[in-house]
């Protein structure tokens, strides 16, 4: 494909050959192929054929000796946890690309053209900053300067060495780094099919839940969205591009892809790639600024092999080549439904060891250090609790287990499902030991619920266990159900709880739930506290009965942020290093005058585009009074509780039930509670 073309795209409706040539190819209207990528054809023979035009999925019509042309439009449809993160960290080290986020979505569209965008994952807004509004070119000392405290005083020692030296003299070039200006290449539109039709590189990041009605109800992955976008994507993609699956598929959802790219556009060469991501929620830009590994998979084929180079080029401008992987397109698809099973199931693992624990006297965190020190086994997620919530675990989990069930494996279903069920014995097994332990009623009683969110540092609520503990406590006909938790918005938990649960279930509507701002209230005159997220708040504070231990040095360099990244590794700073050298200024910074979002050390940013009338976090701010306050900022810490306080304005007995093994239970024993752990024995 010649590069003019790619750079002047042409009408939608427009098809250009691989030579620039137009294309006779006819676009055909709207239409679905009602395809089941999980109950079709499992033959298992090893040669697929494409059914609607014979076609096996890597048969090529192409040239396959050209070389691979260069990437220099990228559209993302789905601009959500995924695609606009993901799309953000792409058009940050490819300043030479132009990435489009598409989305149907016009509210979430114009948040992502705002000030606030839809979710908060932290470092994202100073990306977006970059990406979306362009940035000044910007100088800073090239090594560490003694007050690293003062980002004000610094930023004023870079305009004057930029201002009043040549940028060629010796001096200048060893003492300071320049970092230059870049033009915005990051763009949010709902222009689905314009901006398809101007890629090179289309990648389908749209929601994949799990069925809940119909045939695989409660299991299959609900694959509307993505037929949908996969139709538009098949009528309006430029010849040549590459479809990339970013959104979680069943194994085999790139023949249907083919298939469709094949009825829409027969004798028009697409090549379809898997990317899965594997980014978690809260930490959405670390995981992929320094991602362990990106997964490709294509067909064996040339012109498969030349796509997965092009597409693994997008990601070497930021991630070293053997992290990259590649694959048959089948394997990727798989391989991403089994990392979230395989970590599902070392959670289910060690809480079935939790229920052991407790009922002979082992300790569960004991036993999971002991085996976590096993290089073969390793110590990562072996923390047990009441189970793992998120919107990824339960329904990947199940949706391996029905593609097992589709393949006629019904001995691999039944393993892959008992890792849900270990999961709800779990969460229903702690709900079980309050009831138990509060002589089987709770008729006339308070217990306060710490943590709503499903995991913490996140305002993330979906498949969080505390909403189904809340409705099972609120069953036994409690005096009150109160909630806190450090990250999510009071208004928002109400109306989650009432959509869920059922309005009958809020106090306002004479129903036992009442939410709270405020930890301390919340607990107050409480017969019971649930810890049910593990957020760091939650955690024994050092107001305890003993004096506080001499802090290790690791403690103190945690508590004091990050360390100054100068001198950087290479001459030439990446977008990178210039970020972990804004987040060491901003947080060593003092000057607390300065709101979140304008704390420019550096003065690179440009202003933040507006947010618009119906922007929820304004509006939030405006009804709370407190800047900040909510999504858009994320979660600031609000420190420990104070454990001694709270214990003070409870009821007797001063029952504690650590749901995710965060107190130190003999500081709290001390303090006077009485602790119930999971995986430890009860009384
Ligand atoms: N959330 C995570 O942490 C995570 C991590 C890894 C993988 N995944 C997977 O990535 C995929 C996307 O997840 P997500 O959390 O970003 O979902 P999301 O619900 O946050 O975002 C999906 C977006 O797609 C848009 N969309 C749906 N249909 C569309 C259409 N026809 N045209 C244009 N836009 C359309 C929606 O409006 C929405 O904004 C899923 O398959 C999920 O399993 C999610
Ligand atoms: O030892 C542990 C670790 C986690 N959890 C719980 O497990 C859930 C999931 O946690 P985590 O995996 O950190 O968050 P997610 O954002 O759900 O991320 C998972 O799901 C994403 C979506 O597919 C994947 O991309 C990520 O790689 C995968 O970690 C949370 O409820 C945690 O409380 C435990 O109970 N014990």
């Amino acid at each position: 494909m010649s590069s003019s073309n790619l750079l002047s795209p042409l009408p939608a409706d427009t098809d250009v050959t691989l030579d620039g040539s137009v294309s006779t190819a006819p676009t055909t209207p709207d239409g679905s192929l009602g395809f089941s990528p999980v109950t079709d054809d499992f033959s298992g023979n090893s040669t697929v054929r494409a059914r609607l035009n014979g076609r096996p999925l890597s048969t090529t019509l192409f040239d396959t000796t050209t070389r691979t042309p260069p990437v220099r439009n990228i559209c993302c449809v789905g601009a959500g946890y995924v695609g606009g993160p993901t799309s953000a960290v792409i058009a940050l080290h490819n300043p030479h690309i132009r990435v489009t986020v598409v989305d149907k979505d016009p509210k979430r569209i114009r948040r992502w053209n705002s000030e606030h965008p839809p979710i908060y994952e932290p470092g994202l807004n100073d990306i977006l900053r970059i990406a979306r509004d362009g940035a000044k070119e910007c100088s800073f000392p090239s090594e560490p300067t003694k007050s690293p405290l003062g980002g004000s005083e610094v930023n004023s020692d870079i305009s004057t060495s930029s201002s009043d030296c040549d940028s060629q003299c010796e001096g200048h070039r060893s003492e300071t780094t320049t970092i230059g200006a870049r033009p915005p290449n990051l763009f949010f539109t709902t222009e689905v099919a314009k901006c398809i039709s101007e890629a090179d590189i289309v990648l389908i990041a749209v929601n994949t839940p799990t069925k809940y009605r119909g045939n695989g109800a409660g299991s299959a992955t609900d694959m509307t969205a993505f037929e949908a976008v996969t139709a538009v994507v098949a009528q309006h993609a430029r010849p040549g591009a590459t479809i990339v699956e970013k959104s979680t598929v069943p194994c085999r959802t790139a023949q249907f892809v083919q298939d469709t790219l094949a009825l829409h556009r027969p004798n028009v060469h697409f090549e379809v790639l898997s990317n899965p991501e594997f980014l978690a929620a809260g930490t959405a830009i670390k995981d992929l600024l320094n991602a362990d590994r990106i997964l490709i998979g294509s067909n064996a084929t040339p012109t498969g092999q030349r796509a997965s180079a092009a597409l693994a080029s997008v990601y070497e401008s930021w991630i070293p080549r053997e992290r990259i992987i590649t694959t048959n397109v089948f394997s990727s698809e798989l391989a991403k439904l089994v990392a979230n099973s395989m970590l599902a199931q070392r959670i289910s693992s060690i809480n079935s060891i939790a229920a052991v624990c407790e009922a002979t006297g082992a300790d569960v965190d004991e036993v999971a250090k002991a085996i976590g020190a096993d290089p073969r086994i390793g110590s990562k997620f072996l923390k047990a609790g009441i189970g793992f919530g998120g919107s990824c675990f339960k329904k990947d989990v199940l949706s391996l287990a029905y593609l097992a069930e589709s393949l006629r494996l019904p001995e691999v279903a039944e393993y892959w499902r008992g890792v849900i069920m270990m999961n709800e014995f779990a969460r229903d097994r702690f709900s079980a030991r309050v009831v138990r332990c509060l002589n089987n009623t709770l008729v006339g009683k308070k217990l306060t619920v710490l943590g709503y969110a499903f995991k913490k540092d996140t305002n993330d609520t979906r498949e969080s266990p505390a909403v189904e503990i809340i409705r099972i406590l609120a069953e036994e006909g409690p005096r009150e159900i109160a909630i806190y938790d450090p990250c999510c918005v009071p208004i928002q938990m109400e109306e989650e709880i009432s959509r869920f649960l059922g309005p009958d279930m809020l106090r306002s509507n004479g129903g036992p739930v009442v939410v709270y701002a405020d930890a301390y209230e919340a607990c107050n005159a409480a017969d019971a506290l649930l810890i049910t997220t593990e957020f760091d708040e939650f955690k024994t504070s050092t107001i305890s009965t003993t004096a506080d231990p001499v802090p290790s040095p690791s403690v103190v360099q945690a508590k004091a942020g990050p360390a100054d990244p100068r001198p950087f590794k290479s001459l030439e700073p990446t977008e990178s290093d210039f970020l972990a050298l804004h987040a060491y200024m901003v947080k060593s910074s003092t000057n607390t005058t300065l709101a979140l979002p304008e704390k420019d050390p550096f003065n690179r940013f440009n202003p933040m585009p507006d947010c618009s009338e119906d922007c929820p976090d304004c509006q939030l701010q405006k009804l709370t009074g407190v800047a900040g306050y909510g999504a858009s900022q994320g979660h600031i810490s609000k420190g420990r509780l104070d454990w001694r306080k709270i214990h003070y304005h409870m009821r007797k007995p001063h029952w504690l039930f650590d749901g995710r093994r965060v107190v130190d239970i003999s500081t709290m024993e001390k303090l006077g509670f009485r602790v119930e752990s999971v995986g430890r024995q009860g009384r």
